[in-house]
């Protein structure tokens, strides 16, 4: 993903968003603006209800605004479709919540492999081969009813068989490739959290420091440009969300990811660039002295 220091890797603008139930309606915020820079760390803080967790889901584009836009790297998020935004979020964006939500049955290695696997394109012809293949079939019977030559059929179905086999034979060896790629990839930046000797654990196996790092190399694996995380030292001791706080801030400087970091906790908040408060539907920037 780019990382043009110019381009904004996320982008806010009149954000509005009011929950709606039956009669019920909850405004949280009107008129948001948010701006994120490449590299840029940003803490969002504010009292219980403000909205921290809703103003994430709306960045991540997990939810729908009912007023403004949502621009990630670039892309208008509402002139998406739902296939093109989960392809964003998981090339572009990396999640760190509360709680790890690693797979319990699979490794460490597995779990941070997933995105890289998800990532990329099916390397099988689509639609297209299939309705090419038909449409050969059909016009080579044509031809062999109308000139009585049944060679047309067998030289059509022939090619179709030798381009099943092709397809075949390219799709298993891309997705070995993939495999090995998506492995050595989850291995090392495993190894940048401080888990290369825990690759094989499965969650169970590992602490929660440990797995709260694992779910900060899955959230990374893709090179996002940005980081949401929602809590992510919050289930965690006060030594133990240092540790995991410092690991993300050494992340973000070794990879220039940027960081969007919910969390209640004042002195963690205080190491990032930049403290906005979340109050009254508007995110107002702290000073360091009232941080
Ligand atoms: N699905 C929903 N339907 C209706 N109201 C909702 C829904 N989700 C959240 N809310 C309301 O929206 C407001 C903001 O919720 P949100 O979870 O974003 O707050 P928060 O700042 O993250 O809170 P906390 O710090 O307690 O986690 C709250 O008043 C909440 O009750």
């Amino acid at each position: 993903m780019s990382k043009n220091p110019m381009e904004s890797v996320i982008r806010a603008e009149g954000l509005g968003k009011t929950y709606a139930e039956g009669k019920m309606h909850t405004p949280v915020f009107d008129g948001l603006d948010l701006d994120v820079k490449p590299g840029e760390t940003v803490a969002i803080v504010g009292a219980s209800g403000a909205g921290k967790s809703t103003l994430l889901h709306l960045l991540g584009g997990l939810d729908i605004p009912t007023a403004g836009e949502v621009y990630v790297a670039g892309h208008r998020m509402s002139a998406l479709s739902d296939t093109e935004r989960g392809r964003l979020r998981n090339r572009s964006l990396g999640f760190v919540y509360q709680f790890h939500h690693l797979l319990p049955e699979f490794t460490a290695l597995e779990n941070v492999m997933m995105p890289v696997m998800l990532d990329e394109k099916s390397p099988v012809p689509g639609r297209r081969w299939v309705a090419t293949s038909i449409a050969t079939v059909c016009f080579a019977t044509l031809a062999s009813v109308r000139t009585g030559h049944w060679i047309f059929l067998w030289l059509a179905l022939g090619l179709w068989l030798a381009g099943l086999l092709g397809v075949g034979v390219i799709s298993y060896w891309s997705g070995r490739k993939k495999v090995v790629a998506a492995r050595q990839r989850a291995t090392e930046i495993l190894e940048a959290v401080g888990l290369g000797h825990r690759v094989h654990h499965k969650p169970g196996e590992l602490s929660g420091g440990e797995r709260q790092r694992a779910a900060v190399a899955r959230a990374l694996v893709n090179n996002p440009a940005c980081i949401l995380g929602d809590e992510p030292t919050g289930n965690l001791d006060d030594k133990t969300a240092g540790t995991v706080f410092e690991l993300m801030l050494a992340l973000n400087r070794r990879y220039q990811t940027s960081l969007v970091l919910v969390t209640h906790d004042r002195s963690l908040a205080r190491k990032l660039d930049r403290v906005l408060e979340l109050r009254e539907g508007r995110l107002h920037q702290l000073e360091r002295s009232e941080v």
